[in-house]
């Protein structure tokens, strides 16, 4: 990497390696190897260098966000884009990640959760966020890379 190239983590969390076949009615009919040059695509239009990441389990996200602090504490972060999937509405940890690191975290959904079934409308993450973008699809992860460069 560069000396003066921030990276953005995009981090995703359970059952979005499902993408493109998991209920594609809601979450559209791109793979998560689509999202990903998506984001690699818009990293490069920005000088950023991307970590693209997707785990089923809590702690491994939770692990990537303290990664993620360790570059902002050396000046070399951009910040997060954090696609939480269900965890979204259940993990305090994720949110006391956030806190704990003072990273600049932007909190993701593909579909528009507050649209949805009732359980999807709260967020543990959200009041850890920078913003929170929800509803444009598989595009919003480029939109969210688009919005860290105007930070
Ligand atoms: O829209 C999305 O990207 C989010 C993805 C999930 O897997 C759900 O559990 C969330 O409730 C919504």
């Amino acid at each position: 990497m560069s000396a003066n190239k921030k990276t953005v983590f995009v981090l995703n969390g359970p059952n979005l390696n499902l993408l493109g076949t998991r209920e594609p009615a809601v979450y559209g009919a791109h793979t998560l190897a689509d999202v990903e040059q998506m984001c690699v695509e818009a990293c490069g239009r920005h000088g950023f260098a991307l970590r693209f990441h997707q785990s089923n389990h809590e702690g491994a996200l939770v692990d990537w966000i303290h990664e993620a602090g360790r570059l902002h504490a050396a000046g070399e972060l951009a910040g997060v884009v954090l696609n939480a999937g269900a965890y979204t509405h259940t993990s305090v940890a994720l949110h006391d990640a956030t806190k704990g690191t003072a990273i600049t975290l932007i909190e993701l959904h593909i579909s528009n959760v507050h649209a949805r079934e009732a359980f999807r409308h709260h967020s543990y993450i959200a009041a850890a966020a920078k913003a929170v973008m929800c509803g444009f699809g598989v595009r919003g992860y480029a939109l969210a890379i688009d919005g860290l460069a105007g930070m």
